[in-house]
């Protein structure tokens, strides 16, 4: 492994205590002491990149925030980088919402690039209708909402992005995540990390997987890499 210079983040369940959002402050005192050391630390999630870049603003940490599942890097009140087309995702809605009862848009934030949707109907079912229909989309499931994205548009697409402006290597990077959405994250690190509740499709992706929860299961990761990877002595 590389030496580490960027720690990856989901948000909803890694960092946030609940469905709620809720932050876990004990994990985010941790963040916030790796950006003080030197790393960088990139929030990387399904949730709008306004709201990440202003965590990462009022929690200290690096303000570089790649938000909807990858879709858009946002580095700046006013500056955003968006890596796709929310009106062809609204395409996807569009035709989901003809085709199965229970389609709805989830009141979240204002999207740039995707689609966001309550988790009220059979996925698989979804995703089926969009092949159909010769979309090039994919329905992902973050536990906290379903996305539509542009088929190449990921968490891993984005942070690649994200990894560019701040002239690092996924090689350098850690990636603490709990659901599908962040395995595309785990497969272009140089450490990837699944919290414990996350689902076993999910820990089988990951280098390591850590007994805790929302937040404190992100505590544990961020030691289990100081241990292991930063040369951190464990207190005998
Ligand atoms: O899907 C969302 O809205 C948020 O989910 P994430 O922060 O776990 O990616
Ligand atoms: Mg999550």
């Amino acid at each position: 492994m590389a030496a580490i210079k960027v720690f990856a983040v989901d948000i909803d369940g890694t960092l946030t205590e609940n469905g709620g959002g809720a932050i876990h402050l004990a994990a985010l005192a941790k963040l916030r002491y790796l950006e003080r050391l030197g790393y960088n630390v990139v929030y990387v999630t399904g949730r709008s990149s306004i709201e990440a870049y202003v965590l990462a603003v009022f929690g200290g940490t690096t303000r570089i925030a790649v938000g909807e599942n990858g879709g858009a890097i946002t580095i700046a009140p006013q500056e955003h980088k968006l890596l796709a087309s929310r009106e062809k995702c609204m395409e996807g809605y569009e035709v989901l919402k003809k085709s199965i009862d229970g389609v709805q848009i989830k009141p979240v934030f204002p999207r740039m690039t995707e689609v966001v949707l309550l988790r009220t109907f059979d996925l698989k079912e979804g995703q089926k209708i969009l092949e159909e229909h010769n979309l090039p989309l994919y329905l992902s499931d973050s536990k906290y909402a379903f996305h539509i994205n542009e088929k190449g548009v990921d968490k891993g697409y984005g942070l690649a992005e994200a990894l560019k402006m701040l002239k690092a290597d996924p090689e350098e990077t850690v990636a603490i995540g709990d659901s599908e959405t962040d395995v595309p994250m785990y497969g272009i690190c140089g450490c990837s990390i699944a919290l414990g509740h996350a689902e076993e499709s999910v820990k089988k992706k990951a280098d390591h997987v850590v007994a805790g929860s929302e937040g404190a299961g992100l505590a544990e990761a961020i030691d289990y890499v100081a241990f292991n990877y930063l040369g951190v002595k464990k207190a005998q």
